[in-house]
């Protein structure tokens, strides 16, 4: 037997020193990119997005989510898989690396024949049940959004584009900090690519699902994947379930345990390749709460689950072309440069 090996930890980082003058900043730079280098996951604590306004998106999400059906699919995320945005509801949607069909009609016909856990027993393992979105950015000609109608939930589409926007502003520090911590001359390397339009915010709702069907592996509430683009913060609440592969032993999972406030920040496909695979993207994934009191009553129910999701990504025609200090004689650049677009194309072509 090999000797058992030591299970990954994921890393904390106080961001605090990176908004301060003097040594503190390159510090934190360093951190982080240690742990992305190593877990491809951190959580960062003391970051400049105040408490309250976590405490307030998360509000909303719940606002939301507790809409009758019939009023937040008067935002019902289209047919088809060009366009993603609005809200998708149980069933809809599974997370792609788990799923294989030939075709986007196949696969939306199939998704749509599992509307909810029961029929899901007899069908595929992986279903992500209420796994909804709804998603902000508003001048994006080729993704427009799906709102309610203001009257519906008035003042929800104002908090969640202030939030779009705000959660970019510590989204670009991190970038900063990574540009820094990879030896970078120009802090602004990784950000410039990202005007912000491209970004994806997500509010995710996992409804109550009986213990023994996550156990039995009948249903998921996020399969394992990993993301695509540069960075993802994710805001969960303290429900837990969020799991990481451990690096040291692959197919293992290590859990994201719960930190309040703190910003889970994991480095996406993209950006391993845009430092020549020295970031790492680690594959990740939702399911049973770890702490028993979040599993209630006689039929093990667990409770809800809220989260979201920041993706940031490079602007669709930024050239992604190998970071200059993630190379060298010894180390030449795998990959050719690539644009964002292209890149999303050439995964969705190998994927279907
Ligand atoms: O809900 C979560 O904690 C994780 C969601 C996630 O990994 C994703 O949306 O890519
Ligand atoms: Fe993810």
């Amino acid at each position: 037997m090999n000797p058992p090996t030591s299970q990954t930890q994921i890393p904390v980082v106080d961001f605090a020193g990176w908004n301060s003058d003097g040594p503190g900043r390159q510090r934190v730079a360093q951190a982080i990119v240690a742990a992305c280098k190593k877990v491809g996951f951190v959580y960062i604590v003391n970051h400049s997005l105040p408490d309250t306004l976590l405490e307030e998106a998360f509000h909303w999400s719940r606002l939301f989510f507790e809409l009758p059906v019939g009023e937040k699919l008067l935002a019902p995320h289209p047919d088809g898989w060009a366009v993603h945005r609005g809200y998708s509801w149980p069933g809809l949607e599974k997370v792609s690396q788990a799923v294989s069909a030939d075709n986007d009609e196949e696969r939306a016909t199939q998704l749509r024949e599992v509307p909810d856990i029961k029929v899901s027993r007899a069908a595929a393992q992986y279903i992500v049940i209420g796994f909804s979105t709804l998603v902000v950015r508003e001048e994006n000609p080729m993704q427009p959004n799906q709102w309610i109608p203001e009257e519906t939930l008035p003042g929800f589409r104002a908090f969640m584009n202030r939030f779009y926007w705000e959660g970019f502003r510590v989204g670009g520090e991190i970038l900063q900090a990574l540009a820094a911590g990879l030896g970078l001359e120009d802090e602004n390397h990784l950000l410039q690519k990202h005007s912000g339009h491209n970004n994806q915010l997500r509010l995710l709702y996992y409804p109550p699902v009986p213990a023994d069907a996550l156990e039995q592996q009948r249903v998921a509430r996020c399969p394992a994947h990993t993301d695509w683009s540069s960075i993802t913060l994710l805001f969960q609440d303290d429900c837990g379930g969020l799991e990481v592969e451990d690096v040291n032993n692959p197919g293992q999972f290590v859990p994201a345990t719960p930190i309040k406030n703190a910003i889970v920040m994991n480095v996406g496909d993209l950006l391993q390749r845009w430092s020549n695979d020295q970031l790492r993207s680690t594959s990740h994934r939702v399911t049973l709460p770890p702490l028993a009191d979040r599993i209630e009553g006689e039929g093990r129910i667990t409770r809800r689950r809220f989260s979201i999701p920041y993706f940031l990504a490079p602007d669709p025609d930024s050239v992604i072309e190998c970071i200059p200090s993630c190379t060298g004689p010894s180390e030449p650049a795998k990959y050719e440069p690539i644009t964002q677009a292209g890149y999303n194309q050439m995964r969705a072509a190998m994927q279907y």
